[in-house]
């Protein structure tokens, strides 16, 4: 795909919290920059509230403080121009249209003209070329969520925000994802924002890990991740990853023993 200067969005959270109805907390006051382009992931334990400061950026839940923009949108603005792709780990495909059919229907309802070979690209390269006719009833819970993925990349979004896309999916197909996927987005400018529990696939797949706390989630580190693309499992050797692995998990601990935040790296 060629690259598009204008599919840049920059991600601003600008004193961003939430407060849930019941009085619980799950993001505390934050500023949060994302570079456009750029492919974040985000990390925290179990409940701090990961979901919920992705769900913000994607304008499904509202702020109780502060503020989210995409280029200088709100994310509703953005959402009406389709701009914004999500894949959740629960992928929620339509029951009665095929593999094909679901990840058509994200173009059509973007408003964007068909294209049958993007989508039977796309099929292809999640692993679900000879599966193109069937549905969903018939996958299994890591072949749905590689099919919400192909669904959440037709459309070529310029903002793709993932919540656990891989969770279902086997240790060997999560590894060839993480690898033939993000040449998909990253070459495009697509800014993209990844939820995960694991260290290993954030330092994969992302530019940069934020490391959030406990709940309510605050930024304990900022982890760059300069390593070259394409990464494969030769990185497992490299001595710089295997840096960065360590640095997110040490500040994983310090933020669960409620140190104070790490200055930014
Ligand atoms: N709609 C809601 N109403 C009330 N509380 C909520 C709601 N959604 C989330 N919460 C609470 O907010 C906190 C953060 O939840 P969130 O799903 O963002 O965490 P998470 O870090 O993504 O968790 P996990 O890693 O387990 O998926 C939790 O305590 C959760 O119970």
């Amino acid at each position: 795909m060629p690259a598009d200067p204008r599919a840049r969005a920059e991600i601003t959270c600008t004193g961003l919290g939430k407060v849930f109805a019941g009085g619980i907390r799950a993001v505390a006051p934050l500023d949060l920059t994302l570079a456009a382009g750029h492919t974040t992931a985000l990390i925290g334990p179990s409940g701090c509230g990961k979901s919920t400061l992705l769900r913000l950026i994607a304008g499904l839940e509202e702020p109780t403080q502060g503020q989210v923009r995409l280029a200088g949108l709100t994310p509703a603005e953005q959402r009406r121009r389709a701009a914004i792709s999500i894949a959740f780990q629960d992928p929620s495909l339509l029951p009665w249209l095929t593999v094909r059919g679901n990840v058509a229907l994200a173009r059509k309802l973007a408003r964007q003209a068909p294209d049958p070979a993007l989508v039977d690209g796309l099929i292809g390269l999640v692993g679900l070329g000879g599966f193109a006719d069937t549905r969903p009833a018939a996958l299994s819970g890591g072949m749905r969520q590689r099919a919400a993925m192909a669904r959440a990349l037709v459309t070529e979004p310029e903002i793709l925000l993932l919540d656990e896309p891989f969770g279902a999916v086997d240790e060997l197909t999560r590894q060839q994802l993480a690898r033939d996927l993000p040449p998909l987005w990253q070459p495009r400018g697509t800014t993209a924002v990844l939820v995960t529990h694991s260290i290993h696939e954030a330092a994969m797949l992302a530019d940069r890990i934020i490391v959030l706390s406990p709940r309510p989630a605050r930024i304990v580190a900022d982890i760059a991740v300069p390593l070259e693309r394409p990464r494969g499992p030769a990185l497992a050797d490299d001595p710089a990853f295997r840096q960065i692995l360590a640095d997110a998990s040490a500040a994983l601990a310090l933020g669960d023993a409620g140190s104070p935040p790490l200055a930014a790296q």
